[in-house]
């Protein structure tokens, strides 16, 4: 699959310190030394103009960081200003404390503090990181709201944050702001950038954490390769849109397959079903079929009722056509060994899906569930209960209720004080696909994918809105199809698809219509391939 950047939750992140630590590896101190310094390195390479700072620093090791910062832009000839707890920290953020105070002084971290200093070019936010307990009150949420802008200084702050490790108060591990009700999250800080260790969180990449940390920058601060390591617990990695996109992200099995060798003939590359529905619908459908050809599906057929064949005597006249009424008609297709797909679901109708769904599950073959079919499966649990791990789904958040009702009614019970408290996105998708035997697609800005086998990827995509737009989910279910023709196993089809597609937003920009996606394929596969 993708080689995306392994993601670890903090648990798994103090594991890897603690062990580190404990072998004789590394120190605690040149830990916190190596935080601090790539972080000041890497605001002074974002701001190369303003020199003047204020460090909020915490009770615990972010504070440490803060102080390391501190002292690093202090050094580098800023003018900075610290704002510190009246504690006692561990030994190390206690020791860079020290370090600190050589040079300049703390003033206390209070609300009333930041208000009466005068205006800094850049803020560090180094309250909170992975240590955060319970959720943020009193004077210390003040703070947060005002970095927010709740105090009409939004100006004051905004795109001036930079974020050592999250913007404090967040739960690294669900994404949330636990205790933030919905009218304090209007006045969550924003960091312009955060400066995190070693590997991302999955608070990193999931709402609402995504859209407070900003440009998230992941730094080495020496601790060792884990990759694959870190404990029996299925794999969860990020399918970055940073990434520059190469061959050398896809596993070489996998460009292979993308690849078409000389030698090969049209049906070494699949062939895939798009059944479609009912003429007002066919739009739906031909974009599927259209996304499945660009993706390099050696054969693709849509598959309408015969009423509505006229519908699709249209373009591309690479797609065949093949009416399908009934059951039967579909099983006679299906008894085709070399059609590798179907994809049901876009502008199908929910009847008809409802009707040729039984016949679809039972070849057992790849295939890709959208739209009608998953409103299909939510009303008929003995369809559901037919679904496996050949499967796709792909549904948007109001489609993943009605087929997970039991894993939504988890969600959504309004803040509380807890960290995690409600399953996050991850935990309700790894649920999901073990109760379903199906790989599942929740679409968003932040889509997860996972297996029946709890291998997790999230895509976290807020860079192209404008993929917002009818008619994308239908191209998406259509890239997987084509990548489950072409025999691509369907974890691999699903976080693949979702890549293309929103590179494929990105390449062509605002203004985007379904329609454009398809044909920014080829220049993707050429980045993919070469
Ligand atoms: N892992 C690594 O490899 C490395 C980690 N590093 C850095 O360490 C950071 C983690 O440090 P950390 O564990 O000390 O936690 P941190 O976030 O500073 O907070 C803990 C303090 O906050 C307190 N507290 C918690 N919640 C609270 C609340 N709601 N309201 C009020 N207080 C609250 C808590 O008190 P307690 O819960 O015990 O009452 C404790 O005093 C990490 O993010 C990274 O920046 C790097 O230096 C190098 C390598
Ligand atoms: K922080």
């Amino acid at each position: 699959m993708l080689i995306g950047s392994e993601i670890l939750t903090s648990a798994q992140m103090r594991a890897i310190e603690s062990d580190a630590i404990g072998s004789g590896a590394v120190t605690g101190l040149a830990l916190m030394e190596q935080a601090g310094a790539a972080a000041a390195a890497l605001i002074q390479q974002a701001t190369p103009s303003p020199k003047d700072v204020i460090v909020l620093c915490g009770p615990g090791n972010n504070g440490g960081d803060g102080y390391v910062v501190a002292r690093h832009l202090h050094d580098a000839g800023w003018s900075v200003r610290v704002l510190g707890m009246d504690n006692t920290p561990g030994a190390d953020a206690a020791h860079m404390k020290d370090m600190w105070l050589k040079r300049g002084q703390i003033r206390p971290l209070s609300d009333a503090q930041l208000m009466c200093e005068p205006p800094a070019n850049i803020y560090v936010d180094a309250i909170f990181g992975t240590g955060l307990t319970r959720k943020v009150a009193g004077d210390l949420h003040r703070i947060l709201l005002r970095l927010g802008g709740r105090n009409d200084d939004a100006e004051r702050y905004s795109g001036r944050i930079y974020a050592i490790d999250c913007i404090s108060g967040l739960d690294l591990d669900s994404g949330q702001m636990p205790g933030w009700s919905s009218e304090h999250m209007q006045h969550a800080p924003r960091a312009n950038m955060t400066v995190a260790f070693h590997r991302p969180k999955p608070g990193h990449l999931l709402r609402p954490g995504c859209l407070l940390t900003g440009d998230l920058q992941i730094v080495d601060i020496g601790l060792p390769e884990t990759k694959g390591t870190v404990s029996p617990a299925p794999p969860l990695q990020a399918i970055w849109p940073q990434f520059p996109f190469s061959r050398s992200q896809v596993r070489p099995a996998i460009a292979q397959r993308l690849a078409k060798s000389p030698l090969d003939h049209k049906f070494r590359h699949g062939h895939a079903l798009v059944i479609a529905g009912g003429a007002e619908h066919a739009g739906a459908a031909r974009l599927a079929a259209r996304a499945a050809l660009r993706i390099g599906a050696g054969l693709v057929t849509i598959c309408p009722p015969s009423q509505a064949m006229p519908e699709h005597n249209t373009t591309p006249d690479a797609l065949m056509r093949h009416p399908v009424d009934d059951t039967q008609e579909l099983q006679d297709l299906l008894a085709d060994p070399r059609i590798t797909a179907i994809c049901i679901g876009p502008g199908c109708g929910i009847a008809r899906a409802t009707a040729l769904l039984p016949a679809i599950l039972a070849a057992g073959r790849p295939c890709l569930l959208d739209a009608d079919a998953l409103t299909a499966l939510s009303r008929d649990r003995s369809l559901f209960a037919r679904l496996h791990e050949k499967c796709v789904m792909t549904p948007h958040e109001g489609e993943f209720s009605r087929l997970f009702p039991n894993i939504a009614a988890k969600q959504g019970r309004g803040p509380t004080d807890q960290l995690t408290p409600t399953p996050s996105r991850i935990d309700m998708l790894r649920m999901a696909a073990h109760q379903s035997n199906a790989v599942t697609l929740l679409k968003g800005p932040d889509t997860v994918i996972a297996a029946p086998t709890g291998a997790c990827y999230i895509h976290t995509a807020l860079d192209v809105p404008w993929l917002a737009t009818a008619g994308s989910g239908d191209t998406l279910a259509g890239i997987a199809t084509g990548l489950l023709a072409r025999s691509l196993p369907a974890t691999d089809a699903a976080a693949l698809a979702a890549l293309i597609h929103a590179s494929a937003a990105r390449k062509f920009g605002p203004g985007l219509i379904a329609d454009d996606l398809p044909e920014q394929i080829p220049a993707i596969l050429q980045m993919l391939l070469t």
